[in-house]
């Protein structure tokens, strides 16, 4: 950003770069056999802040994380974080099927540090820096267990806290909770929401629960079917930390009821 303005005074350049978006994706477009997905698409995605995508079954959700995190071509278009291509970028990925996304012969310990190991962070440098997540995130796993010894949330709380290793600018997570009992979900929810609030990371999660979307996000970019479009990009500013009391806010209440009805419309239009 810097190299771009050379000459803009300091305060006006950290303003921009506030406020600028932290994601651009301009002309987007993605078709399989059967269908046309995305027909230029434009969107921006704020910085510092947690988006949900929402939409219809098959609306294309996880096409557009997986395009904008580089792991989907498209077959047009650009997206651009801060002007930069992915491949310039630290990110995280957290699957929804986290019993195939941790490597099940490594300990928990060894699977969160293995993103470091991959770019040759010295072993010593590694386990002060996954020791440093585990205090400020306040984990009591029993990190020293293999996968398969942990509880499902657990796991899942494993592979976030390997996408938070590297210390990533933006965090794509596809339906992180949707395999977990309804407790670890909640559980989940709070530890996501408390990563969130410590770090500003930039986070794009893709919900299929209404509820979850609007609890955890600052903004519900809520999806039309294919080819999608933007059918509205729903703000909800309640105060962080958000806590069951804030489902029964009015705002809360508000908020997702203009979402589920925006939704159904586009349900029953298709
Ligand atoms: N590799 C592929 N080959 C062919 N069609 C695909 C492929 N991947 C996705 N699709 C189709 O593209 C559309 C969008 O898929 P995507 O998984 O992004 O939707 P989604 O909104 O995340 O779906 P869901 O609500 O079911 O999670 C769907 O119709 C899907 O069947």
């Amino acid at each position: 950003m810097s190299s771009a303005v050379p000459n803009w005074p300091t305060s006006a350049r950290d303003e921009s770069h506030r406020t600028a978006p932290h994601v651009t994706i301009r002309g987007l477009c993605k078709g399989y056999t059967d269908a046309v997905i995305y027909e230029n698409f434009d969107f921006d995605i704020p910085r510092g802040k947690l988006i949900s995508v929402f939409g219809p079954n098959g609306c294309g959700k996880s096409t557009l994380i997986n395009m904008i995190a580089g792991l989907v071509p498209m077959d047009a278009g650009e997206v651009l974080f801060d002007g930069r291509p992915i491949s310039k970028v630290k990110f995280g990925y957290v699957f929804q099927n986290y019993r195939e996304a941790l490597f099940p012969w490594l300990r928990a310990f060894d699977n969160i540090a293995y993103p470091l190991k991959l770019v040759g962070v010295p072993k010593a440098e590694r386990e002060r820096r996954v020791e440093r997540l585990v205090a400020h995130l306040g984990v009591k796993v029993d990190l020293s267990l293999y996968p398969y010894h942990l509880s499902g949330g657990q796991q899942q709380l494993v592979s976030i806290m390997r996408a938070l290793i590297v210390e990533p600018e933006i965090l794509f997570l596809d339906e992180p909770f949707s395999a977990l009992d309804y407790e670890m979900t909640l559980f989940m929810r709070e530890q996501l929401q408390r990563v969130f609030v410590e770090t500003a990371t930039t986070m794009v999660l893709v919900s299929h629960d209404l509820e979850e979307a609007v609890y955890l996000s600052d903004y519900v970019l809520l999806l039309s079917r294919h080819p999608a479009r933007v059918v509205e990009f729903v703000k909800f500013d309640a105060p962080r930390p958000r806590t069951d009391r804030t489902m029964s806010d009015p705002g809360f209440v508000a908020t997702k009821a203009h979402c589920l009805q925006l939704f159904q419309h586009e349900v029953h239009r298709g």
